[in-house]
């Protein structure tokens, strides 16, 4: 005859519970097997319950791991932007310094140190190249007298409306910069001197053409140039020079027009 488990487990319970039972010899065997096989179902419960309390706690680590992990996770990506805004405000300064050092603060041209340096590197561009570049130099006419008549400010608003007309009308290879005061240096790289004699004389007459509005008034101004076109046999501050010397005699001739070559002899203008 074959029980299912929960039926042979009610027999045995009825059987241990029977009086009558008590002198069988079977009695104390079975009660003895009923006692072993109830303390194994406790080992086993026992058992079964650490092991779910162990999954349990594995589980909740597991979980918590991961939130721990997102959290690490999200530190890390605001610190990634941080890091990412701080670059660029270094990339940013970096670019105002460089700025800075090669740009005239009030007319916003190159400066004399960037212009130094694209006239040694056109220098030795020429000489392996074996191909001309010219320096021009261009001084606005009676300047003191704007700054005498209308102030030190209107004077700096001039020097920033002729640097404006001066870098528009230049080629886009040309490199426009403030020397000094009032005088600029025009670089005219693979230049000879006929072709920057041209371009200058359109600078020079677009300033002339372009009335400058300082208090209401609106001045004509102009300006003279001198030009100079660089030997090999010389280094660029001699061209520099000759093209400074070029603009005198521009000046002592009259003002308002272009010098190209070298200065006559003393006296001859
Ligand atoms: N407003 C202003 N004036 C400047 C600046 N730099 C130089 N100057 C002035 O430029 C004037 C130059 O005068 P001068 O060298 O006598 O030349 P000029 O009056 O232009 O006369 P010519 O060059 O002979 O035609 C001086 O009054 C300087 O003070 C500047 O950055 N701003």
């Amino acid at each position: 005859m074959k029980h299912d488990s929960g039926e042979l487990e009610a027999l045995i319970k009825r059987l241990l519970a029977d009086p009558a039972m008590r002198d069988d010899p079977l009695y104390f065997a079975l009660s003895q097997l009923w006692q072993q096989y109830r303390d194994l179902l406790n080992r086993v419960e026992r058992i079964t319950h650490v092991s779910d309390a162990y999954q349990h706690i594995a589980r909740q680590r597991e979980q918590s791991l991961s939130m721990r992990f997102d959290k690490h996770l999200r530190q890390l990506e605001k610190v990634a932007r941080i890091s990412d805004r701080y670059q660029q405000m270094l990339r940013d300064l970096n670019t105002t310094l460089q700025e800075a050092s090669t740009h005239d603060a009030l007319t916003g041209l190159a400066n004399r140190r960037l212009l130094l340096e694209r006239l040694k590197s056109e220098a030795e561009r020429s000489e392996r190249n074996q191909r001309p570049f010219c320096v021009a130099m261009v001084d606005i006419d009676h300047f003191k007298r704007v700054n005498d008549q209308y102030g030190h400010d209107a004077g700096d608003a001039v020097l920033i409306d002729v640097a404006q007309v001066l870098e528009s009308e230049v080629r886009e290879y040309d490199l426009c910069g403030r020397w000094g005061g009032e005088e600029f240096l025009i670089l005219l790289p693979e230049t000879e001197l006929a072709t920057a004699l041209a371009v200058l004389e359109r600078v020079r007459d677009c300033v002339r053409q372009r009335p400058i509005q300082v208090e209401k008034q609106s001045l004509t101004l102009t300006v003279s140039a001198g030009l100079a076109e660089h030997r090999l046999d010389q280094g660029y501050a001699d061209t520099v020079n000759q093209a400074d010397a070029a603009m005198l005699v521009a000046k002592r001739s009259g003002r308002d027009r272009c010098w190209a070559g070298e200065a006559p002899p003393t006296g001859a203008v």
